[in-house]
């Protein structure tokens, strides 16, 4: 007899990526530690950390490129490396060795027959990074941005349900970034679940519909972008401050107002703006201007790795 719960799909499966306590010790040093993720089939999943927080080691685990010291993880329902998980996974890590002499598009050829792929794939991947008017072009030529979206082409190759791509905009100017990005979007319109590491928080906050924030090996927190940024705060600039700020206590309480830079920050839901403006003007407080204000990924950032130094 079959039962709702035995059609479920545990959570193992559902998901593309999970770990538990995944953990990378060299020596006394912890590069990765207890780390528990999981990116959901078919989302954009932004891992973001500074240089050097284990991104990097914990990708390189997650492909079964690496042991783990302990802990373990699951790749769409297989353990790391396993044959079954690999021929459904396109990896750009540490960028690929791609020959300087060939073309990009027998750069592809080369990866396509080594996995037993006929060449179309290689004529769609190019395409799928824009890269068919140059392909015939040597490997050397190509701008930086180029070998990167042909590092995306060689990942592509297959066609692989997930993608982890370990920095991809690293080094590109601002046009290549927004190829990148737009290039990941619509992979991730198409179907694909993409993994992707990066540095700059600006860079995948557009992009990622969540995102895991690592710091010293340590996973800070795991949430969707608007969830970190919170959309709590309101901002109000009034005259005079001193009444305003005693109006804004009384009506949201003492503990949810302060001033900072001669304006007042409210930290309430930004819906009671016209509960606030009305007790301002009823008070005779000029409003010069009253908003919500959601903090910026940095901020968000800055302020979890700091507590996060407070701790240690
Ligand atoms: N093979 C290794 N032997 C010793 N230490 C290592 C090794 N690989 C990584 N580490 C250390 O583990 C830590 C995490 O490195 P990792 O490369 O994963 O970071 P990252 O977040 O990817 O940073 P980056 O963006 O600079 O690559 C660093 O302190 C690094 O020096």
């Amino acid at each position: 007899m079959t039962t709702l719960t035995d059609t479920a799909a545990p959570p193992e499966v559902a998901a593309a990526v999970s770990t538990q306590l995944l953990t990378k010790r060299y020596g006394e040093h912890v590069a990765v530690d207890a780390v528990s993720l999981t990116v959901r089939r078919g989302e954009v999943y932004g891992f973001l950390g500074p240089n050097g927080a284990g991104k990097t080691t914990t990708l390189r685990m997650i492909l079964g490129l690496i042991r783990a010291t302990s802990g373990a993880a699951t790749v769409l329902g297989q353990r790391p490396g396993a044959p079954a998980a690999n021929s459904r996974i396109g990896a750009l890590i540490e960028g690929p060795g791609f020959y300087p002499y060939l073309s990009g598009r027998d750069n592809l050829r080369v990866l396509a027959r080594y996995r037993g792929l006929a060449d179309d794939n290689v004529e769609w991947a190019l395409a799928q990074v824009d890269l068919t008017d140059r392909a015939g072009d040597r490997f050397r030529s190509y701008s930086l941005g180029m070998k990167q979206r042909l590092g995306v082409a060689a990942a592509l190759l297959g066609e692989p349900e997930l993608l982890i791509l370990d920095e991809p905009t690293n080094g590109l100017d601002p046009a290549g970034v927004s190829d990148m990005r737009r290039l990941i979007a619509d992979l991730a319109a198409a179907g694909h679940t993409v993994l992707l590491s990066s540095h700059l928080l600006s860079e995948v906050q557009e992009v990622c519909d969540r995102v895991g924030v690592i710091s010293r090996g340590r996973l800070i927190t795991e949430a969707t972008v608007t969830e970190l940024r919170g959309g709590n705060r309101l901002l109000v600039r009034a005259d005079p401050l001193d009444a305003a700020l005693a109006v804004c206590m009384r009506v949201v309480g003492d503990n949810a107002v302060s001033v900072v830079d001669g304006t007042l920050r409210l930290l309430v839901d930004p819906g009671l703006a016209a509960e606030v403006t009305r007790a301002l003007v009823s008070a005779e407080v000029d409003v010069h201007e009253i908003r919500p204000s959601e903090r910026s990924l940095e901020e968000v950032f800055f302020e979890m790795t700091a507590t996060e130094e407070d701790q240690r």
